[in-house]
């Protein structure tokens, strides 16, 4: 998760008091069929935190083959699904239990933990997905910041993003 942080500093001392080691998300996924058509269903677990003012993400993905969709359906906790595209489009969704988002192809998603409790999703998406992380690194970061805001959360420009490239 080095570098996925804007407060670096912060990053570095959560870092240094939790040990490098320490867990901050997994993914449990079960791929139960090979060739066109499979899918991949598992959940994803992010823990609550704070980095500086940003809450706990995942790194966060375009999928390498871009147009693949995605469901995710929260079964625990308050979190965000944090979307941009190529060219500029940004969209963030609250997920509470029982509520569920689709993530259409050629959408960069990021899960954000905004409460205090672990956020729990049931996800699907195409086997042959893949997942290009340098899409985020090489723009500096995503667009947007989930921030926090009183009790509750915002969204915040990140100032080191650089744009994506187009498509
Ligand atoms: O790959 P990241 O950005 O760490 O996020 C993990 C999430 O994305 C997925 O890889 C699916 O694209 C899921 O397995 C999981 O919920
Ligand atoms: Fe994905």
């Amino acid at each position: 998760m080095s570098g996925v942080y804007r407060d670096d500093a912060a990053w570095r001392a959560a870092v240094a008091e939790r040990g490098a080691d320490e867990l901050v998300y997994w993914v449990d996924d079960h791929r139960y069929q090979e060739g066109p058509g499979a899918l991949i269903v598992g959940t994803s677990t992010l823990l609550p935190g704070r980095i500086g003012d940003e809450f706990a993400v995942t790194r966060g993905h375009l999928h390498a083959v871009a147009d693949r969709a995605e469901l995710y359906h929260c079964l625990s906790g308050r979190g965000v699904m944090l979307l941009e595209t190529l060219d500029g489009q940004s969209a963030a969704i609250e997920l509470t239990p029982g509520k569920a988002v689709n993530v259409p192809g050629h959408w960069i998603h990021r899960s954000v933990n905004v409460g205090d409790e672990p956020f729990v999703t049931l996800f699907c998406y195409a086997a042959d997905a893949g997942q290009d992380y340098a899409v985020i690194s090489d723009a500096g970061g995503m667009q947007n910041l989930v921030v926090a805001d009183g009790d509750g959360w915002t969204l915040t420009a990140n100032p080191d993003h650089t744009g994506y490239p187009r498509p």
